[in-house]
């Protein structure tokens, strides 16, 4: 097997405060592979952002990362700031959330897309850097891409916005990309839309992406494989289709059981009853034994590691019996 474009290997990150660590991430592996989109999901507070931002080391410097981080064979800690930006933004291209936030709204939508270009190649002129932007325009499928370059980012509506900072983050050719939520503002049918954009990307150029989201939903149509995530630390990955078919971790249970799906038997929506733990807060045992309608003894007091069962990797001493209700439940 040819070398991961991204290998996550046991990631802890801590934050200092009132003079104790806390640990917002706990032993995350990870591996993307080039031309696959992977899903990190979970709910807020789960850690997927912290992982992100510590594969581009944006932590705040209050986070102290250990474990290993390599792009494409490339070691990423302890790498320097210089070092860094030399992968940030170009072989890395990061999408957040918000695009608000991301667009400067007092430059056009083209001049902030050539400046991406230029920032990182000096040997591309203005002009050169302006027609690039127009191409990555029409990447992203913008119509008319020329007069919209010239355009501030509020004549643009939501969906026009995300895929101009789609378009940014493609402006070097990375080799990865990690869209973090970036449908959450958009209504359902831009969303698709731009799912199918970032699947498009992958196809045609090849790209891995890192696809984060609190909606296993979002991840169905476009991921291959998956890692769901709780309480910092992975609990359960494998392909997408396996996981759909039958979730062995009780939470991805609760996920899944709480998306509404057009082939509606069960009328009533569940949410998962309760809320995530505070990192400050995180339960001895297995961290989602509070909330567990599987809970056992063991469950309180050790807690489950990662383990194979059937084509899935799961962290739940149950993992069985829960794969065993969900299969039942597939073929009621
Ligand atoms: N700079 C920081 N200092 C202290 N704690 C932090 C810091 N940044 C994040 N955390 C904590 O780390 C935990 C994980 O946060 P993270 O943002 O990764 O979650 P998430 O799964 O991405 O959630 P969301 O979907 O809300 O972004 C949270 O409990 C958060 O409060």
């Amino acid at each position: 097997m040819s070398v991961p474009l991204l290998e996550i290997t046991d990631l802890t990150v801590s934050f200092a405060a009132r003079g104790k660590a806390f640990q917002a991430v706990s032993g995350v592996d990870l591996t993307v592979q080039s031309g696959e989109v992977h899903g990190v999901v979970g709910e807020s507070g789960s850690g997927k952002s912290v992982t992100m931002l510590a594969v581009m080391q944006l932590l705040s410097q209050s986070a102290t990362i250990d474990g290993s981080i390599k792009l494409g064979g490339q070691e990423l800690t302890g790498l320097s700031d210089r070092q860094m930006r030399k992968i940030r933004g170009v072989r890395i291209g990061y999408i957040f959330q918000d695009p608000m936030t991301a667009l400067n709204p007092l430059l056009t939508v083209g001049e902030q897309i050539a400046e991406a270009v230029r920032i990182h190649r000096s040997d591309v002129s203005r002009w050169q850097a302006s027609e690039r932007a127009v191409e990555l325009l029409r990447l992203v499928a913008i119509p008319n891409p020329e007069k919209r370059a010239d355009q501030y980012p509020h004549e643009f509506s939501g969906g026009m916005r995300q895929r101009a900072v789609i378009a940014m983050a493609m402006a070097n050719e990375p080799d990865l990309l990690i869209a973090d939520e970036p449908t959450t503002a958009l209504d359902v049918t831009i969303q698709a839309q731009i799912m199918e954009l970032l699947d498009q990307l992958r196809r045609e150029k090849g790209i891995g992406i890192v696809l984060v989201t609190h909606d296993l939903g979002v991840v169905a149509g476009v991921a291959k494989s998956l890692s769901i995530m709780y309480a910092g630390r992975v609990v359960e990955r494998g392909l997408v289709d396996d996981v759909f078919a039958a979730p062995h971790h009780p939470y991805t249970k609760g996920l899944l059981e709480s998306l509404p799906q057009m082939d509606q038997r069960v009328q009533r929506l569940r949410a998962i009853a309760g809320a995530p733990p505070p990192i400050s807060a995180r339960p001895a045992g297995c961290p989602f034994h509070p909330r567990c309608p599987y809970v056992i003894e063991l469950c309180h007091s050790e807690r489950p590691v990662l383990r194979k069962v059937g084509p899935i990797d799961v962290a739940c001493h149950r993992a069985e019996v829960v794969a065993a209700d969900s299969g039942a439940l597939q073929n009621a």
